[in-house]
């Protein structure tokens, strides 16, 4: 679990009482997600989520958080939306960093999503593309390609020699396609589909969505790109193997509201590859992150780690599946 920024119940009281939400009645730290620090907080009134940014500052989450609120006002997919106090404000400030307060929304993580999960996020997720095409806003991908370049002089230290030179290959082959890449269909993408950012419902035999989660990395880029993010951790085993039936549940439901283009069936195999980079890099700093969050002084509690290794081994098996 990840509690970064211990919040004490005079904390919580103070900030709930800028809000019509009820008397604080308990809060507890959530034991999942690595970037934030977010809490469950239950007032006599409301079921809600506290979230303290712990990377972005506030005018990014201005940004990411207009992306929810469009979602909330156009859209079919349910998000959590930042609620507004008092005085019309929703960003707010706790130990120095942004802050917000969400609806906690209904359902449950699921374990190992099945055909259905699968089928149901993907249509899912081409409709937020799809809602997304009305939110006249740019927020470039900050993890994306500039960032992927920069990343060897960061984590060189961490890996090694092999993984460097694997690093350096995938490096120069997603730089050998990038004039083709960027002539993909963009817009607006979650950025982040992992299993653990959804919800779903038990609606008789069938499951039903009930929330999108975490749009923090939310931003433009290539749409197949969020698809791929999503299948290489929806669709296999955490040693990579494809489950081929989810993956072609996931690639049904999303063209069955938005099929691909010629361009999108070329690039599926390079998009996969670029996703397992990008959270295989991203896991490796989320590692250096906590090593000097954690230390001794500091006032996080607790933090959970992903395994880098996952997402490496997933790109060395995207790489021989393009190959093939
Ligand atoms: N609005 C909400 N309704 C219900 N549960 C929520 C809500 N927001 C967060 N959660 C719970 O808190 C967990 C962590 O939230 P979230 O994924 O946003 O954190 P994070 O640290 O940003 O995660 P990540 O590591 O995926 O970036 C979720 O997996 C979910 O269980
Ligand atoms: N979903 C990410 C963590 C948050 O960005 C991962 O599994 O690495």
């Amino acid at each position: 679990m990840s509690v970064y920024t211990s919040l004490s119940a005079t904390e919580v009281v103070e900030l709930l009482a800028r809000f019509e939400l009820g008397q604080l009645v308990e809060y507890r730290g959530i034991t999942a997600g690595i970037e934030n620090t977010n809490y469950f907080v239950t007032t006599d009134q409301e079921q809600l989520v506290l979230t303290l940014f712990e990377h972005h500052p506030a005018a990014e989450v201005e940004q990411f958080v207009a992306f929810a609120r469009h979602l909330g006002d156009t859209g079919p997919v349910p998000v959590p939306c930042p609620l507004a106090d008092r005085s019309g404000q929703w960003l707010h400030e706790m130990a120095g960093k942004p802050a917000i307060i969400c609806h906690r929304l209904p359902g449950d993580h699921v374990e190992r999503p099945a055909l259905a999960h699968c089928h149901a996020i993907g249509a899912a997720l081409a409709q937020l593309h799809l809602a997304g095409t009305s939110l006249l806003l740019e927020r470039p991908n900050n993890r994306g390609y500039d960032w992927w370049l920069q990343m060897p002089a960061q984590v060189s230290s961490q890996i090694s020699a092999d993984e460097q030179a694997l690093l350096a290959d995938e490096l120069a082959h997603q730089q050998a396609i990038r004039s083709e890449w960027l002539q993909l269909p963009h817009g607006w993408i979650h950025g982040d589909m992992f299993h653990d950012n959804a919800l779903f419902d038990q609606q008789g035999e069938q499951p039903v969505l009930g929330a999108i989660l975490d749009l923090y990395n939310a931003c433009q880029d290539a749409w197949i790109y969020d698809l791929a993010i999503t299948a290489n951790d929806w669709c296999c085993e955490k040693t990579g193997e494809w489950r081929v039936a989810e993956r072609e549940a996931l690639l049904a439901g999303y063209q069955s509201v938005r099929p691909f283009n010629a361009l999108e069936q070329a690039h599926w195999h390079n998009a996969l590859r670029a996703a397992a980079l990008r959270f295989w890099l991203s896991r490796l700093l989320t590692r250096q992150h906590q090593a000097q969050q954690l230390q001794p002084g500091n006032s996080g509690q607790m933090a959970i780690s992903k395994d880098p290794a996952e997402l490496r081994h997933k790109l060395q098996l995207r790489r021989q599946d393009s190959r093939d």
